[in-house]
């Protein structure tokens, strides 16, 4: 039976944070939404794991629709016996000033019945730090990072408290390094400080060991707020947690989807065009004739895998900047056409997916009717292989997916991730 459930506000931020807790000890299942775990295969994948990551496309959501689906998921993972939860959101804090971090966070609080959480943005091995409340992308500033740009969330601050203010109605208070640097139990009394008893607390950390320190000071807390970085600290019963083996072979037909614009994707799609059969989406042609326009996409791509089937194609949305349309409805136009990209080349014999972006692959996931994810061959931090069952709809057949977060991986995972998928 789980013990530890966490809400992950999109599906890239659940296998990000999944592949920690696997490799932390922890038998771990992505569970799509929270209906995935209330009864069938899915209830018996939670009944026989030690942690339950439900994954929701809540990040970019209606601020009331964010806070319900992370209610419910809230109940089912209680439901399933999970007693501490987890809250993930991105390293980068991805948000805006109506939400949705604030929000989610202050109603799993009331619905705890609890006062105060930890906000813990940090995870040093992909260059995510918070120092004096001030979130870093490696060595720059959040706002003078390329997650200035984002198309949906564009991070025009680095202080993380400033960032929450306006979205919870709880006091937003600062926690510095040098606190945690004095160590788990000049923390955790740090913590317990009546000034923080109904505060959001951001905690200051730049490095792993600070990770664990603020995770063993939290132990008690029913509910920590974070990216994957503190699922570090996190220690489950299982050293041995299995992975699992790949759904696919070598040289079975794989398709990389990309549908983020974030800097890092952007020059994996770059390398990807230097070596991969490759496609952009046309915009103007979906619109016109949006299943003629997928058709061709299908068609590319099973083209290329009958020409050389260790080169899977790329389809991809952006190749630069100057490719992103800021009409209201094509985000949405993008995220479709590369679900059904998804959904026909499943039929026509995909079995390994890689898909970039998480608002992406969320919508990738759900059109292919997947209910739950168990975490195979990690790739590169905070980027995992996950195996996969799609829907009766979509052949109930499994595959393996791997959902990467717009800005992780190295410029080369479009080409190599394939070799590690065993
Ligand atoms: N050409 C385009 N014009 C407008 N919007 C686009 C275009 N291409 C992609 N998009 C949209 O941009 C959004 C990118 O968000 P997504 O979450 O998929 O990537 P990301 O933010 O880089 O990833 P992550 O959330 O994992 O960091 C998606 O909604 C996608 O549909
Ligand atoms: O925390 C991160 O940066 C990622 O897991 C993520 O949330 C990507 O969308």
């Amino acid at each position: 039976m789980p013990t530890l459930g966490a809400i992950a506000d999109d599906f890239t931020g659940a296998t990000d944070l999944a592949t920690t807790l696997v490799a932390r000890g922890h038998r771990t299942v992505v569970a799509v939404g929270p209906d995935s775990i209330t009864d069938g295969p899915g209830r018996a994948a939670a009944d026989a794991a030690d942690a339950v990551v439900i994954a929701l496309k809540s990040r970019t959501a209606p601020v009331a629709e964010a806070v319900d689906s992370s209610l419910a998921a809230l109940r089912a993972l209680r439901a399933a016996g999970c007693r501490r939860f987890y809250f993930k959101f991105c390293s980068t804090f991805d948000s805006t000033d109506r939400g949705n971090i604030g929000p989610v966070a202050d109603a799993l609080l009331d619905a705890l019945g609890e006062r105060r959480a930890v906000v813990v943005p940090s995870f040093p091995v992909t260059g995510r730090t918070v120092y004096r409340g001030r979130l870093f992308v490696h060595d720059e500033l959040l706002d003078e990072s390329p997650m200035r740009h984002h198309p949906l969330t564009p991070m025009r601050d680095s202080h993380v408290g400033r960032l929450l203010a306006p979205q919870t109605t709880r006091p937003v208070r600062l926690v510095g390094l040098d606190t945690v640097r004095a160590g788990a139990a000049a923390l955790a009394s740090a913590l317990d400080d009546p000034a923080l008893a109904d505060a959001l607390v951001v905690v200051d950390a730049t490095e792993d060991e600070d990770l664990r320190t603020i995770a063993t000071a939290t132990r008690e807390h029913p509910l920590v707020t974070g990216a994957a970085g503190l699922a570090l600290g996190l220690t489950g019963p299982r050293p041995d947690a299995a992975r699992a083996a790949a759904a696919s072979g070598p040289g079975e037909p794989g398709v990389v989807l990309s549908g983020s614009a974030s800097s890092a994707t952007r020059a994996q799609v770059a390398h990807g065009r230097a070596h991969l059969p490759h496609r952009r989406l046309d915009l103007a042609a979906l619109r016109a004739d949006f299943d003629a326009a997928v058709g061709d996409l299908v068609a590319f791509a099973r083209a290329c895998w009958q020409r050389d089937p260790l080169r899977p194609p790329l389809l991809y949305a952006v190749g630069d900047l100057g490719d992103l349309d800021d009409s209201p409805a094509a985000s949405a136009l993008v995220e479709r056409a590369l679900a059904a990209c998804a959904t026909r080349l499943v039929a026509a014999g995909a079995r390994r997916l890689l898909v970039a972006g998480g608002e992406t692959s969320g919508a990738v996931i759900t059109a292919l009717g997947v209910r739950t994810l168990t975490i195979g061959s990690p790739i590169a931090p905070g980027v995992t292989w996950a195996r996969a069952v799609c829907g009766d709809e979509n052949g109930g057949r499994s595959v393996d997916v791997a959902l990467k977060s717009g800005n992780f991986g190295a410029p080369d995972i479009f080409t190599e991730a394939w070799s590690v998928l065993v």
